[in-house]
């Protein structure tokens, strides 16, 4: 609890000396945009280190588990289309899952980033089809159809219990969001840890639909 909320429980209890006790103050503090964007990029920073100092096999059996999570929400994916992610720094290894997608019947498309700035943009992939490094050396479909996902897979650097999502900073999956004629089913993705009191949404956070964890 920081002081100010120390000081505003007090004077719940005893007569308050002013009424600044019936404020909300909680819109001042993060009403701020520099304010918060400095926040989360420390609170990345921290989130980061910890996600890389996790053992690898210990990465891998949280990953196995986070696939029979989402094996179970999204069952049968015949006719869907999935956008998932290349994992990268970390992230859950959602990979063999991804591909079985494709072997089930349903289409399996990963996300591509054209510009700062600018929505990402999805393109169909299959396992055979060439690969090549986009942005921060992370493997991209060279050629795939770029497409709407009904299912987006995000993943995440760490979440809140309203289910926003804390990502590397570059705004994609919310510009990606609000840019889509209709808004996919959103899935986050990360560890259980990774779980923050608030990411002190702004207006242009769109929360996610679920989260999965380990
Ligand atoms: N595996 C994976 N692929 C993904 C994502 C992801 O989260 N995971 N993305 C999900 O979005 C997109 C890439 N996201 C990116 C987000 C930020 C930056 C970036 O350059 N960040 C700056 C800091 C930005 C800032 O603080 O202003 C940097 O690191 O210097 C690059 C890529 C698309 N592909
Ligand atoms: N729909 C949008 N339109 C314009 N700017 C946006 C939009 N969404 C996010 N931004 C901007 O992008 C920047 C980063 O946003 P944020 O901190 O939410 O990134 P993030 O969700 O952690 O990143 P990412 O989704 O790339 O992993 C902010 O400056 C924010 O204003």
């Amino acid at each position: 609890m920081s002081n100010v909320e120390e000081d505003l429980g007090r004077r719940t209890y005893s007569s308050p000396p002013c009424y600044l006790g019936e404020f909300s103050y909680e819109p001042l503090r993060v009403g701020d945009p520099d304010t918060v964007a400095a926040w989360r990029k420390a609170v990345r920073e921290r989130l980061l280190a910890e996600r890389l100092a996790l053992p690898v096999e210990e990465r891998s059996i949280r990953s196995a588990r986070i696939v029979r999570r989402l094996e179970q929400e999204i069952g049968d994916p015949e006719g869907k289309t999935v956008g998932s992610y290349w994992p990268v720094r970390g992230e859950p290894d959602l990979r063999s899952w991804a591909i079985g997608i494709v072997e089930r019947g349903g289409r399996l498309a990963l996300p591509v980033v054209i510009a700062k700035g600018s929505p990402l943009e999805y393109r169909l992939w299959m396992p055979g089809d060439p690969l090549e490094r986009g942005v921060w050396n992370i493997l991209v479909p060279a050629h795939g159809a770029a497409v709407l996902p009904d299912i987006v897979v995000a993943p995440l650097v760490g979440y809140d219990p309203h289910k926003f999502r804390l990502g590397y900073g570059g705004g994609f999956f919310d510009r990606t969001l609000a840019a889509m004629p209709s808004k996919p089913c959103v899935i986050g993705i990360g560890y259980g840890e990774t779980r923050i009191p608030t990411i002190y949404p702004q207006p242009h956070d769109i929360p996610m639909d679920l989260l999965i964890t380990e």
